[in-house]
């Protein structure tokens, strides 16, 4: 069956659905019909844009439920991390905007304000939606108003501190609320910790296993949902019954518990949510799901159960481009390269083995890589307890989810002089997950610590080379940061200047043009083009971008003028910090500094922001020749150093 077939003909049920109150009306047999459309609905649209497949089948009966049971938006659904409310939003009037699934100008993967009434949090960083829950509960409390709370939270992300800081204040307060853990037992891998192990004692129930073997067998090979799910999801509704017993540990916290129930069966969470629902103060209903449910190849996929893939062929799940080398790949063979050769080098992820190249330690010294779950800030700080037992760690995390851990690098680490290295990945402009995933904060949030040192690489030789030289301080934390994809191919350096490497030069010295990271390819193409207009333009990759190196306040003094260029925001960023350096050494050259304006950019490719960004080597030529031109015709004045209007 092809995909458009298996739309076609499941989707009948589904095409009458334009907001909740058509699921409310449904039959339980039709719910079962509109659960398998959903699911073939998912997997035809998220096959070609990719998102995130995995996570939305498995809380297609969740959705439903919750939908069923409370009305949005009066009562408030809120989805922790926010990758899982693509099911929410097709059932919310957004079934069209799934042909443009995180590409510019379409649908967000993630809730958002702008789209739908029914969408409140964006935030898609985890363990944020007790809090916001909480919040919520005592402001109704407060003016008096009758309205439900709702949050869904995967297990991954109850392993954040924040659930946990959330739920104590939520016991207190004792508000009406019902917070639906979606318990899977998956961040990308298993997930790991006590909470974890706790809650995989009732997966391990043979009773429980039995029922999930049935689901499986059922599937064979079918490739899409349909009907055999209807089938399916009859069996489970018999045997779940009896498979599990309910578990003590969430009513320790003092909250009420309901479950453990069938994540995959409507009417028995429908049951435990109404039951919530009606309970009159705080209540878990503890779901269990399966992640990537009904669609065989996000099931059997042990990597990640098809979390967040690219575009993949809907028949067999195999993503359709295969990444060539990516930033990450280089990182993580390096890593253990100096594994090899330091066995203090010790490697952290918080739940991203795989996506951030941990995973490649791990397999070969598994005993030297700690997991710690969706917790970058006790990532920081463990990370500094490591370093005062004589090890040498590398914590590898996603730029953007360094920016939790701020006060744990300047403090915990940082104060204490101690010798950790942090990794970002995905640092920069990063795409289709949009504002919240973009790395730009870090140069600016991190630049300001004291003794932290920053390094940028622009290829795979700097990457490697950085990295070294990174685990090799002794007396401070490091910071690389290297963008998302395909590593940008080695650039030879003309030569070096203390860490400063000149990438091109010529007989005039008009313009330094400081091209910081990946942005070096850009800065060579650039002088290329002003070279054109007559000008001679210097191009320097500092390689280390903080603390400003001397060098390169040596090498600007030498110049008419000074352009920045960096995939981070302006303020306070690379430019900004070497405008300072100049003024504290009395160099009087004009600086302008290009970057990424500190606001929230919208999601497409990681190019077509930079466009909309006027980061392109035609864009940066053309302000560049204006500049320095300009200075011909009337200087300067140095102290207006700065910005240019960007959109
Ligand atoms: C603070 C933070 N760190 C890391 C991530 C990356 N991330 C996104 S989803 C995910 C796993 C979530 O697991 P879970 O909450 O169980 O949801 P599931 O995908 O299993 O439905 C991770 C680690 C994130 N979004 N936020
Ligand atoms: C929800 C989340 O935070 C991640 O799943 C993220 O979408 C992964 O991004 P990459 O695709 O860049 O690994
Ligand atoms: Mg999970």
């Amino acid at each position: 069956m092809s995909v458009e077939e298996g739309t076609a003909n499941h989707g009948r049920l589904l095409g009458t659905v334009r907001g909740p109150q058509d699921v409310k009306r449904m039959t339980a047999e039709q719910l079962d019909i509109l659960a398998a459309e959903i699911r073939d609905f998912l997997i035809a649209k998220v096959s070609r844009t990719g998102g995130h497949v995995g996570p939305n089948l498995g809380v297609v009966e969740l959705t439903l439920a919750m939908h069923r049971v409370f009305d949005s938006p009066r009562d408030r659904l809120l989805f922790d991390t926010g990758h899982q409310a693509y099911v929410h939003k097709i059932l919310t009037g957004r079934q069209e905007g799934f042909d443009k699934l995180r590409q510019r100008g379409g649908l967000s993967g993630y809730p958002s304000q702008a789209e739908s009434e029914h969408d409140l949090i964006e935030n898609s960083h985890a363990s944020t939606a007790l809090s916001y829950a909480d919040g919520l509960a005592k402001a109704y409390a407060l003016r008096g108003e009758k309205r439900s709370v709702v949050a869904m939270v995967g297990d991954g992300a109850l392993t954040g501190g924040m659930c946990w800081e959330a739920l104590n204040n939520i016991a207190t307060a004792g508000n009406p609320l019902v917070i639906v853990v979606n318990d899977n037992g998956r961040s990308y891998s298993p997930t790991i910790g006590g909470l974890a192990d706790h809650l995989s004692s009732l997966r391990l129930n043979p009773g429980y296993e039995k029922v999930l073997d049935t689901v499986k067998d059922a599937l064979g090979n079918t490739p899409f949902v349909g009907k055999p799910m209807y089938e399916v999801l009859h069996a489970v509704k018999k045997g779940i019954k009896d498979a599990v017993a309910p578990q003590a540990m969430f009513e320790d916290l003092g909250i009420k518990y309901v479950g453990p129930v069938d994540g995959h069966d409507v009417p028995a969470v429908e049951a435990a949510l109404r039951a919530a629902k009606n309970f009159g103060g705080p209540v878990i209903v503890h779901a269990v799901t399966r992640k990537g449910y009904g669609y065989r190849p996000a099931e059997d996929d042990e990597a990640d159960c098809l979390h967040g893939p690219g575009a993949f062929d809907a028949e067999t799940g195999k993503l359709l481009a295969v990444p060539s080398v990516k930033w990450t790949n280089v990182f993580a063979d390096e890593l253990v390269a100096i594994a090899d050769e330091r066995p203090d080098v010790v490697g952290i992820t918080a739940a991203m083995a795989e996506p951030t190249g941990i995973a490649t330690l791990a397999r070969k010294y598994p005993e030297r890589v700690y997991d710690v779950g969706i917790a970058e800030q006790h990532a920081a700080t463990s990370a500094a307890g490591l370093a005062m037992g004589g090890l040498h760690p590398v914590v590898a995390v996603y730029a953007t989810f360094l920016n939790r851990a701020f006060d744990q690098v300047l403090l915990d680490v940082a104060m204490h002089k101690l010798p950790v290295t942090f990794v970002l990945d995905r640092a920069g402009i990063t795409g289709p997950d949009g504002p919240s995933h973009y790395g730009i904060w870090d140069m600016s949030v991190f630049g300001v610590v004291p003794g932290l040192r920053i390094a940028a690489p622009r290829d795979s030789a700097t990457l490697r080379e950085e990295l070294r030289e990174a685990v090799a301080v002794d007396d401070g934390p490091t910071i690389l940061r290297f963008p998302t994809g395909t590593v940008a191919a080695d650039l030879p350096a003309v030569r070096r200047v203390g860490p400063v490497d000149v990438l091109a030069e010529s007989a005039r010295t008009d313009v330094l043009l400081v091209a910081v990271g990946s942005f070096a390819g850009l800065g060579v193409e650039v002088a290329a083009r002003v070279a054109e207009q007559g000008y001679g333009v210097t191009v320097v990759d500092p390689r280390w971008v903080r603390p400003v190196p001397a060098e390169l306040v040596e090498l600007a003094a030498g110049h008419r003028l000074v352009v920045t260029v960096e995939d981070g925001v302006r303020i306070g960023g690379v430019g900004s910090a070497l405008a300072q350096a100049l003024r504290d050494a009395d160099v009087r050259v004009p600086v302008k500094d290009l970057g990424v304006p500190a606001d929230w950019h919208p999601h497409g490719t990681r190019a077509q922001i930079l466009a909309d960004l006027r980061l392109t080597a035609q864009d940066v030529a053309r302000d560049v020749t204006g500049w320095i031109s300009g200075l011909d015709a009337a200087p300067v004045d140095p102290a207006a150093n700065g910005a240019r209007a960007q959109s």
